[in-house]
């Protein structure tokens, strides 16, 4: 069985990559998740400027997942590309970098000097970056997601991805698909972003389980896998000439071959690793050859994007 996938101009052993946000977010974490089983890395998201991120706490789990208003804590730009800077890209694993600036001012700032940088790294800008008071995040207004992307494109010459918010609608996966469609700079689309502005409750002490927001938090885990196969399949289908990324509820074999089968070329994984660290990635890398194997699938391609329909 191999594991191996060549995209958008990188290589990796295998296809598991850490959801952004997830132990990426200084040298530290970035470096363990370099020494793991993962085929490649990316940066925790972001901002112009270093940001400490909302009052804690902002992340809790359940039996069946996580919910989570960090609120965009990071070091800032300059220090994630400082450690691209350093990184050896030609011998070592493939590293990402996902930008969310707080304006389309910040966005067009960070993305010129990636552009600037010429590293061999690939960008994925989170369309769920904020938006103008009293607007959706820019994901959920496709005129703003129009505009960022033609704006990236004039300072960013290079094919960059973004990471999409979940979707509920056809009609929906069909405008953003269009957005994307028109914007050829795209190469690829992760999908998804947390489930946005969920509420766990905690039963014994009839209270919320994070500070900010009352409560209200991005869902992620068990609980988004159907709605992340969903847009992962449904974006496949409208984007034939662009990868996938597949991330959302991906915590074994089994979910990581749904999602490849659906159409991703390659996942994340986030909840998972931020439960049980990097060792579930080597966990997961395993059991997905175990399943490939039961299969009788050689590679990646043999089954990706072959899911059945009735
Ligand atoms: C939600 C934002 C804070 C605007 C972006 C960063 C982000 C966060 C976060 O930093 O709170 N959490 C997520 O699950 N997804 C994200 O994209």
């Amino acid at each position: 069985v191999d594991l191996a996938v060549a995209w958008l101009g990188i290589q990796m052993d295998n296809p598991l990559i850490n959801a952004s946000g997830v132990m990426c977010r200084t040298v530290e974490e970035l470096e363990a998740l370099r020494h793991s089983a993962a085929g490649a890395l990316i940066t925790k998201s972001c901002t112009l400027e270093p940001r400490k991120g909302n009052p804690e706490p902002r992340y809790a789990s359940t039996a069946l997942g996580s919910i989570n208003s960090m609120g965009l804590p990071n070091a800032g730009y300059r220090y994630y590309l400082d450690y691209a800077r350093r990184y050896d890209h030609e011998h070592d694993k493939p590293l990402l970098m996902s930008v969310s600036g707080m304006s389309l001012e910040d966005n067009l700032e960070m993305m010129a000097a990636f552009d600037e940088a010429a590293l061999p790294v690939l960008v994925e800008l989170n369309l769920s970056c904020p938006n103008l008071p009293g607007k959706p995040q820019i994901g959920y207004d496709f005129e703003a997601s129009a505009r960022l992307l033609a704006e990236v494109s004039k300072v960013y010459r290079r094919p960059f991805g973004v990471k999409l918010p979940p979707y509920f609608d056809p009609v929906h996966f069909g405008e953003m698909a269009d957005v994307l469609d028109g914007c050829p700079s795209i190469g690829f689309v992760t999908c998804i972003n947390s489930i946005g502005n969920g509420l766990v409750i905690d039963l014994e002490r009839e209270s919320v389980v994070i500070r900010p927001k009352d409560g209200l938090g991005g869902i992620g885990g068990d609980y988004v896998l159907p709605t992340a196969l969903a847009n992962v399949r449904e974006f496949a289908r409208r984007l034939p000439g662009r990868h996938v990324i597949g991330c959302g509820g991906i915590r074994s074999g089994r979910e990581a071959f749904m999602h490849i089968l659906a159409g991703a070329t390659v996942v994340q994984v986030g909840t998972c690793l931020y439960e049980e660290g990097p060792a579930c990635l080597t966990r997961i890398r395993d059991e997905l050859v175990c399943l490939m194997q039961d299969k009788g699938y050689r590679t990646l391609a043999d089954f990706r994007g072959c899911l059945r329909t009735l």
